[in-house]
């Protein structure tokens, strides 16, 4: 029997824990604040950061949208990071990608103080979770979340095998990370992967972060395996879909997130926790 995993049920949860820190944090006199910056007018980002506005302000958070023209400069984007890393009322500042061809990503990553890098994607964060580092840092919130549901759905990674297929700094790396701390056997696979199909039907935990629509069917998974479907994508008809072909793939796979309602709403919930942990960790200083 195939299990579907309700990503949206598993985010209220989420959600419910960060609403109580908001309110204990708010009681010591300090409100998480996130600010999120956008640069250029993409449809898709503009949902997803008006989302996640609107969420952060309902769990009673302190949230500002910073909405800048594509034509924005590199020294122009820097000065507004600058002024977040030097706001009190901000603890988590993100930068939502893609951004413009003239702005260098990696050094705005490397801008943003590490200690309000909420994405995790600053070298230092990066460089903890490959370390397994101990103590407090923030880790990206797409794998987070994705740990979070497998948690909660009872998986195990100790001692699978896992696939991730994708190789991003958001998603594929950090998930691999993940994983491997939590004893799982990795493969990274990209699109220079040779029988990769051969190869998914090996995961006990496959997690498809590539942005091809359907490309894992029913066919290249591994009876009863754990099925994670990262992909935001549009089909023929423009109707989201993910990397996964989900009715075939359903027939086969033990546990598997749908598109929408997977991966997708773990992620917000998993902002606005590590939004409040921020917050909490730099109250704690
Ligand atoms: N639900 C959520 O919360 C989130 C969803 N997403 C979605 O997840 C998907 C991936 O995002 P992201 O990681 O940012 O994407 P990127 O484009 O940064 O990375 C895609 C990865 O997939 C690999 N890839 C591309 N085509 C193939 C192929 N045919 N076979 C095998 N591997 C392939 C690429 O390989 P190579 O490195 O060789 O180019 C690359 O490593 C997108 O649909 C995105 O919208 C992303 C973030 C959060
Ligand atoms: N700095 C940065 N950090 C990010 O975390 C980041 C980013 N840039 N750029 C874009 C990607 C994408 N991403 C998603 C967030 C929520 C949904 C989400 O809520 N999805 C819903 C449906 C949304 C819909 O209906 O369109 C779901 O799957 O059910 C999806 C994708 C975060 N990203
Ligand atoms: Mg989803």
């Amino acid at each position: 029997m195939t299990e579907i995993i309700d990503g949206k049920a598993v985010a209220k949860k989420v959600n419910a824990v960060t609403a109580k820190a908001v309110d204990e944090l708010k009681q010591r006199g300090v409100q998480p604040g996130i600010a999120v910056v956008i640069v250029g007018a993409d449809p898709a980002s503009q949902i997803y950061v008006r989302n996640k506005n609107r969420k952060a302000q309902a769990l009673g958070m302190y949230s500002v949208v910073r909405e800048l023209p594509a034509s924005t400069t590199q020294a122009e984007l820097l000065a507004v990071i600058a002024e977040y890393n030097a706001d009190d009322r901000i603890h988590g500042i993100l930068v939502q990608s893609p951004l413009p061809a003239q702005i260098n990503e990696p050094l705005i990553t490397m801008a943003i103080d590490p200690h309000k890098d909420v994405d995790g994607f600053h070298p230092t964060n990066v460089g903890k979770l490959l370390t397994n580092f101990p103590g407090n840092y923030p880790v990206a919130n797409t794998p987070r979340g994705i740990m979070t549901m497998l948690a909660e759905y009872g998986v195990d990674p100790a001692g699978k095998t896992a696939v991730v297929i994708g190789r991003s700094t958001i998603v594929g790396k950090p998930m691999a990370a993940l994983l491997t701390n939590a004893n799982a056997t990795v493969t990274i696979a990209h699109s220079r992967t040779q029988n990769l199909k051969a190869l998914a039907k090996t995961a006990d935990i496959l997690v498809v972060a590539t942005g091809i629509a359907h490309l894992i069917t029913g066919a290249d998974i591994k009876p009863g395996a754990t099925v994670i479907d990262v992909g935001m994508d549009r089909d023929e008809n423009g109707k989201l879909t993910g990397d996964v072909d989900f009715e075939s793939a359903r027939q086969v796979a033990g546990l598997i997130t749908p598109v929408p309602g997977g991966v997708g709403p773990m992620t917000i919930a998993t902002l606005m926790q590590t939004t409040v942990e921020l917050a909490k960790w730099s109250d704690a200083e």
